[in-house]
């Protein structure tokens, strides 16, 4: 692969995190959410197998919200009707990224709540 060919690809990766972050409501929450995350963290004082759950967390939200994004779009392209296959590919997707961030949160709490009580 040629290296214009290979850079150009980090670009365009960048400019779809970038129109996510700009057009997608929920994308912004969970950048601001890792933010936040990583405040706490720095504060609080994580061990390095603590650290790597929480940047391992926070990496897979964001990407699972990317890919919940460029499907919502793939769906749209395909038919703005009202389909009700186009509805389960949404909620799924969506659904996805419910899980995560329940299961996200679950482990936020049990690294963080011991050390602060
Ligand atoms: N083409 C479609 N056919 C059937 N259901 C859809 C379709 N698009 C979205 N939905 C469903 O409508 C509900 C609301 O979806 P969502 O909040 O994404 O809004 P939307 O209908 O896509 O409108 P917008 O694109 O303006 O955000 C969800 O359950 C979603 O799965």
């Amino acid at each position: 692969m040629k290296l214009s060919r290979f850079l150009s690809s980090f670009r365009f990766a960048a400019q779809g995190i970038g129109t996510s972050i700009k057009r997608e409501q929920n994308m912004k929450v969970h950048a601001v959410s890792a933010v936040i995350v990583l405040v706490a963290a720095i504060w609080t004082g994580l061990d390095r197998t603590e650290w790597m759950l929480v940047i391992v967390l926070i990496g897979g939200m964001l990407a699972l919200e990317l890919v919940n994004s460029a499907l919502e779009r793939t769906v749209d392209l395909v038919t703005r009707e009202r389909h009700p296959l186009a509805k389960q590919a949404k909620d799924m997707a969506a659904g996805a990224v419910l899980v995560f961030a329940v299961t996200s949160a679950i482990i936020g709490l049990l690294i963080f709540l011991p050390k602060w009580f």
